[in-house]
């Protein structure tokens, strides 16, 4: 697993990361969320090592990355795709890491044939498209067939079949008993792929928990109800007390609503409706509610001379508390 304690690193006078705290484990994948400039890839660079903290400390099975001998052995990642000798063919960029870590050449063919980069092997990287690299980055990742796997925008650049493909293998990964860390802006994605969420912003910290719970504490979830009777449909809710406001095509909408109450009272008043359904909000508005006051930069509208305010949307939301 991947232990984070107390990090903090600052450059200059920006902090990156402010005090973070939490633990990747294995046999799930762990989506690592967070606005733009949060501090996902610093987080990332310091856990392999690549950069220094400047308080706390992280474990990789229980040790820090510089002790680890053959570090690739134990932990795989991809953070920059892009980041690969152009000049050498994707073969050979394998095969120099697997010959600084130990592995055996007879991988690389393996690692290549899986992420389907056999027919370009001896091609060089720097006419690869974006997708390509990421794909020779993900190879490079399990390379050494690590149980630990790090995954900075992988689906970045890849074309449906790849994301889907992506998807799987983190998913089976996983399933292996792996520890899978990977971030995404690609909420729909990350909803379809990780168990557990790590949400930080402003380099600290904002949630650590489950998909479901995550969706279920910072979303609202609702009934929807819409008849061709709307006067009706108002009287009746209100006549058995349920708060109920109008939404949107003539509908009306009740919080945390009982579908199965909510369609015995239309049957015993013989209501017609047109639709009763539970309604549970994305992935994306609860990111967005619960990350709203950590956006550090906000698109300005078209046509406006200020930019858009920042917490403009979900500012004066609360999570609900745990029952
Ligand atoms: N080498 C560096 N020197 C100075 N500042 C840096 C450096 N690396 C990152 N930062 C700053 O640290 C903060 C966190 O950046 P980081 O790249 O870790 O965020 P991120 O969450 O990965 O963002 P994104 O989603 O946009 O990739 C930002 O304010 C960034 O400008």
């Amino acid at each position: 697993m991947i232990e984070i304690e107390g990090l903090s690193k600052t450059y200059g006078d920006t902090p990156a990361v402010d005090g973070l705290s939490f633990t990747v484990r294995p046999g799930v994948v762990t989506g690592f969320l967070g606005p733009n400039g949060a501090g996902k890839s610093t987080t990332m660079r310091i856990v392999l090592g690549l950069d220094h903290p400047t308080s706390g400390r992280v474990r990789i099975d229980g040790q820090p990355y510089e002790r680890l001998t053959d570090p690739l052995r134990h932990v795989g990642a991809l953070l920059d795709a892009k980041a690969v000798h152009g000049g050498r063919s994707a073969f050979h960029h394998l095969l120099c890491l697997a010959q600084s870590n130990g592995v055996p050449r007879s991988r690389v063919h393996e690692v290549l044939d899986l992420v389907g980069l056999g027919s370009v092997a001896r091609k060089r990287s720097k006419g690869f498209s974006l997708g390509m690299s990421q794909r020779l980055g993900i190879a490079a990742a399990m390379l050494g067939d690590p149980s630990i796997l790090m995954f900075d925008e992988p689906v970045n650049g890849l074309d449906p079949e790849g994301i889907h493909w992506i998807r799987n293998l983190m998913r089976d990964l996983a399933g292996q008993g792996r520890t899978v860390f990977v971030s995404s802006h690609l909420m729909s994605e990350m909803a379809l792929t990780a168990d557990h969420l790590v949400v930080i912003g402003q380099g600290r910290l904002l949630a650590d928990t489950s998909m479901s719970d995550f969706i279920t504490q910072h979303s609202r979830s609702y009934v929807r109800l819409r008849s061709p009777e709307y006067q009706r449909l108002s009287d009746v809710l209100a006549a058995g007390g349920i708060t109920a406001v109008p939404g949107s095509d003539g509908s009306f909408e009740v919080d945390d609503g009982d579908p199965v109450r909510l369609g015995q009272l239309m049957a015993d008043h013989r209501l017609v409706l047109h639709e009763l359904s539970r309604q549970q909000a994305s992935l994306e508005e609860a990111f967005m509610r619960l990350t709203a006051g950590a956006v550090e930069y906000h698109a300005h509208p078209a046509g406006a001379d200020e930019p858009a305010p920042a917490a403009a949307w979900g500012a004066d939301w609360r999570p609900r508390k745990e029952s």
